[in-house]
C-alpha cells in the first residue's frame, strides 16, 4: 500500500519505518528540510533503540524515502497521515495549527480521493476541523473530490516506540466510514494476525480515547507521588506501599512507580488540553487540576531535598546529576524534571555536573554553554568535586554502583534519588545520607523482624 506520513518526528518517524518494515511503501515529508536532509543522508535526528537500523534497511529495500516537496508526497500515498506537533497553546488547549496546516496542504495538492488520517493527539472535534479545511480548500480549487478523515492515534512511548508500534494492545480508528474501514484494515494487516486488534469507533469516541488513556496513566502517577508524599512524613516506606497494593490485580505492578513527577511531551500538555477542552464545554475537570497540581509540587521536590540536605544554602555548592532525558531510553528532555532542578539550582546559585547517556546533545542545544553546567563524559565524572549526587532519570546504567566510591569522591555524602533506584540500607551502611522518594525511613536503620 502507498502511505504519506506528513511530520517526520518521533511518532511519524516511527509510524512510516514501521510501516515500511512491514513491505508498505512510505514517504515521509517534513518541512524541516535539515531534518530531511540529515534523514536521506542516513542520520537519525532521535535516539529511539532499533530505529536507526530499521530505516536503513527499508530505504535501502526502496520503501522509505523522505522528502520536503508536498506535491509529490500528496501525489504519493493513498492514506495520508498527519503526525505533526500539537503543543500547548498559551491557554492549555492543543494548537491546532500545524495539523489544520497539514490538512491545507493536502488539499492544495490532492487530486485524487484520499484517507486523510489523524495520528496527532487533538482534541474531540478535530477530524471536523481538518474536514471543513480540505473542503474550503478544494472549494477554492473548484474541485470535487471525494476524501475522508479519520482519527488513528497513537499509544507508542519514547524508548519502546518501535516496540509499542509494532506489538501495540490495540490499534483505534475512529470513522463512520466504509471506505476508511477497508483502508485501515489493508494497513494494519500484517500487525492483525495474532488476533483482532484494531477497534472501530465513531471518530469523537477515538479522539477522546487517547486523552482519556493518557490521562488516566498521569493519574496514577500522581496519584502515586501522593501518597509517596504522605509515606515519607508517615515514616513509611513507597516501595513496600508500591508492592503491596501492586499485587492486587486489580491494581497491578505497571505504571506505578513514584518518582520527580511526570514530564515528557505528551502528559503534560495532554492532561493540560483535556482540561481545556472540559472548561470550553463548562465542566469543571477537578480530578485533572490535581493531577497537574500533584505533578508541579512533585518537580520541585529534588530542589527542596537539596535544600534540606544543605540548610537551605545551596550558593557555590556544585551538584553532580545523573539522567537529563525525561525517562530512560531517549533522548528527549521536554518537560524534563532535570531542567526544573537545574534551574532552581542555577537561580539559588549552584553548579550543574551533568550525565546522560543519550541526552546530552540535547542538553546542550537548550542550554548551550554556561560555568554553571559542566557536561560530563562518564558517569563518575560527574562525581569530582561535587558535594552531592541527585538521580533524575533511572537509566540502566545508574542501577549497580560502587557507593563505597561515591561516598569517597563526594564532598558531602549525600544522595537525593528520585527514582528509589537503590535500597536505602545499603547505600547507608556505604557513610552516605540517602534521601530518596516517599521513603520515610531512609535517613534510619531499617525496622527488621
Ligand atoms: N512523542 C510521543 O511519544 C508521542 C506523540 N504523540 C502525538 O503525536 C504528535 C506528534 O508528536 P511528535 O512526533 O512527538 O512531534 P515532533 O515535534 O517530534 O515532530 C513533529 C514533526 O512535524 C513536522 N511538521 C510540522 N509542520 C509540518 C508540516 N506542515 N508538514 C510536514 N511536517 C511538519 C515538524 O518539523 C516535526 O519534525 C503530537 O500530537 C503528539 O502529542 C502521540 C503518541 C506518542
Ligand atoms: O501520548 C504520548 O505521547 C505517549 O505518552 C506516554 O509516553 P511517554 O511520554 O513517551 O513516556 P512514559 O513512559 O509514559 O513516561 C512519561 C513520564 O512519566 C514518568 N513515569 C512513568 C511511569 C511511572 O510509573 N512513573 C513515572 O513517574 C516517566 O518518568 C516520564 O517522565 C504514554 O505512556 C504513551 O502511551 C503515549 O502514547
Amino acid at each position: 500500500m502507498k502511505i504519506t506520513i506528513f511530520g517526520s518526528g518521533y511518532v511519524g518517524l516511527v509510524t512510516g519505518t514501521c510501516l515500511a518494515d512491514v513491505g508498505h511503501e512510505v514517504v515521509c515529508v517534513d518541512v524541516d528540510a535539515d531534518k530531511i536532509a540529515r534523514l536521506n543522508r542516513g542520520e537519525v535526528p532521535i535516539y529511539e533503540p532499533g530505529l536507526e537500523p530499521m530505516i536503513a534497511t527499508n530505504m535501502r529495500a526502496g520503501r522509505l524515502r523522505f522528502t520536503t516537496d508536498a506535491t509529490e508526497a500528496v501525489a504519493f500515498g493513498k492514506l495520508q497521515f498527519i503526525a505533526v506537533g500539537t503543543p500547548a497553546d498559551e491557554d492549555g488547549s492543543a494548537d491546532l495549527k500545524y495539523v489544520l496546516k497539514v490538512a491545507e496542504t493536502i488539499a492544495q495538492h490532492m487530486c485524487e480521493p484520499k484517507v486523510i488520517v489523524d495520528k496527532s493527539t487533538v482534541p474531540v472535534g478535530t477530524a471536523d476541523k481538518v474536514t471543513a479545511t480540505v473542503r474550503r480548500v478544494l472549494d477554492e480549487r473548484g474541485l470535487d473530490l471525494a476524501f475522508d478523515v479519520c482519527s488513528n492515534p497513537e499509544f507508542l512511548k519514547e524508548g519502546a516506540a518501535v516496540q509499542d508500534f509494532s506489538q501495540g494492545a490495540r490499534i483505534i480508528v475512529g470513522t463512520d466510514s466504509e471506505r476508511v474501514v477497508k483502508a485501515m484494515r489493508e494497513c494494519y494487516a500484517p500487525y492483525n494476525r495474532n488476533h483482532e486488534k484494531l477497534m472501530f469507533m465513531d471518530v469523537r469516541s477515538a479522539e477522546l480515547t487517547k486523552y482519556a488513556a493518557n490521562a488516566m496513566l498521569a493519574t496514577k502517577i500522581s496519584f502515586m507521588n501522593e501518597i509517596s508524599n504522605l509515606a515519607e512524613s508517615l515514616g513509611a516506606d513507597i516501595e513496600d506501599v508500591r508492592h503491596g497494593i501492586g499485587s492486587d490485580p486489580r491494581i497491578g505492578y505497571h505504571f506505578i512507580y513514584p518518582g520527580c513527577g511526570y514530564g515528557g511531551s505528551c502528559f503534560p500538555k495532554d492532561v493540560q488540553a483535556l482540561g481545556r477542552t472540559a472548561a470550553d464545554i463548562g465542566y469543571k475537570a477537578e480530578l485533572l487540576s490535581a493531577v497537574e497540581a500533584v505533578n508541579k509540587r512533585q518537580k520541585s521536590k529534588l530542589f527542596q531535598k537539596l535544600e534540606q540536605a544543605f540548610d537551605g544554602d545551596l550558593a557555590g555548592k556544585t551538584i553532580a546529576l545523573w539522567g537529563l532525558a525525561f525517562k530512560p531510553n531517549t533522548d528527549d528532555m521536554r518537560e524534563a524534571p532535570s531542567r526544573t532542578l537545574m534551574e532552581a539550582l542555577w537561580a539559588a546559585g549552584a553548579r550543574v555536573q551533568a550525565f546522560d547517556p543519550e541526552a546530552t546533545d540535547e542538553c546542550r542545544r537548550i542550554y548551550g554553554e554556561r560555568n554553571d553546567l559542566s557536561y560530563c563524559e562518564r558517569r563518575d565524572d560527574t562525581l569530582e568535586g561535587a558535594d552531592a549526587l541527585v538521580i533524575c532519570t533511572e537509566w540502566k546504567a545508574f542501577r549497580a554502583v560502587d557507593f563505597g566510591h561515591i561516598a569517597a569522591t563526594l564532598r558531602t555524602p549525600v544522595i537525593i534519588d528520585g527514582r528509589n533506584l537503590f535500597d536505602p540500607q545499603s547505600v547507608k551502611s556505604a557513610g552516605l545520607l540517602y534521601f530518596a522518594m516517599g521513603r520515610g525511613d531512609s535517613l534510619q536503620p531499617r525496622q527488621t523482624t
